[in-house]
């Protein structure tokens, strides 16, 4: 699948993200670390790379899970609709549930989402498009479970977080948590009314992201520009998640992003496949708006927000938790 070059024709740049070498952090290299904790505090946003020995089938597996992915999308959306399970951490979503990222449109992705609980649980309830291949989605949970959690790990000891609230403590395995992996395609045959992923905030703690192609773009905190995010090959992006930020008494910068078509008339479908680290269901945190609540609710109320006008998403902040403040305001380490 080779990336569609045609965003050279528009006129965003392409973002200069940070890379963190995973290798490193798991050797606990300091310089490295400071890195990760310069790019977490700033952007929210950085590409990781997978080559050495501990994650590296994620970027081998990487082209099995688009082969799966397109097995799944090509089947008539009555047998996908089958996998609607009427829950945001598992099954399938058609396009056109969500805003779009134009104004009055709706969004032109589908989901199939799988949840790391239910793939370790080997449940019956799994598609069994997934069932097909347990080793492919078994490993690619696992490797990716241990990327976001060593990170997870390198930031507590480096922000000296309390041992009480160090943040693997809000992602122990024994605890319920909307962990889950989303694989996504962009139909190449949109209509008119459904266009790419509305901008937001993701929800969770972390996010390990990848996709052969462009689309994707960040707001940047600098420039306040939408900025293309390069495809990379044998890396993935990782970015900073509502919960992680809200969790980090907002030290750490959840960056706005979103998915545009890179030309009108795209000649391929877009694949991307995300693994979503969440934090336990019963975290309390408080969100921008200085409420208390729990994760849970805030996975709830933000796929609700996902779902609403352009307009009623202007009236809160939950669609983009609250960085469209904070990234006026600077964001203070
Ligand atoms: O498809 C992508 O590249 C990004 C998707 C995304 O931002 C999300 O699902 O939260
Ligand atoms: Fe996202």
């Amino acid at each position: 699948m080779p990336p569609s070059m045609q965003h050279e024709q528009s006129n965003s740049k392409v973002a200069h993200l940070e890379t963190i070498d995973f290798a490193k952090l798991l050797a606990h290299e300091e310089a490295e670390i400071s890195k990760l904790v310069s790019a977490c505090a700033t952007a929210g946003f950085f590409y990781v790379d997978l080559r050495g020995q501990s994650a590296r089938t994620l970027i081998e597996d990487e082209e099995s899970m688009y082969q799966a992915m397109a097995e799944y999308f090509d089947q008539p959306l009555d047998v996908k609709m089958k996998d609607d399970r009427g829950t945001h951490k598992h099954g399938y979503k058609p396009p056109g549930v969500f805003a779009g990222v134009k104004e009055n449109s709706k969004d032109n992705y589908e989901t199939l989402k799988v949840a790391r609980d239910e793939v370790g649980a080997n449940s019956p309830l799994l598609p069994s498009a997934v069932k097909r291949y347990p080793r492919l989605f078994d490993d690619f949970i696992s490797k990716s479970h241990l990327v976001t959690m060593t990170i997870m790990r390198s930031l507590s000891n480096a922000l000296c977080v309390d041992p009480a609230d160090r943040f693997e403590q809000h992602h122990r395995d024994e605890a319920d948590s909307n962990t889950t992996l989303v694989l996504l395609r962009y139909p190449k045959d949109v209509s008119s009314t459904c266009v790419g992923h509305n901008q937001h905030t993701d929800i969770g703690s972390l996010t390990l992201l990848f996709s052969k192609q462009w689309g994707l773009q960040i707001l940047s905190p600098e420039t306040h520009e939408w900025e293309w995010v390069a495809p990379r090959p044998a890396h993935a992006i990782i970015n900073i998640g509502d919960s992680l930020r809200f969790l980090s008494g907002k030290r750490l910068a959840s960056c706005m992003h979103r998915v545009v078509p890179t030309t009108e008339t795209p000649t391929e479908h877009r694949y991307s496949v995300a693994y979503f680290l969440r934090p336990e269901n019963d975290l309390k945190y408080e969100d921008p708006e200085g409420r208390a609540i729990s994760a849970q609710q805030w996975h709830d109320d933000k796929y609700r927000t996902f779902a609403d006008s352009h307009e009623k998403q202007a009236t809160n902040s939950i669609l983009l938790g609250g960085m469209d403040v904070a990234s006026r305001e600077g964001i203070v380490v």
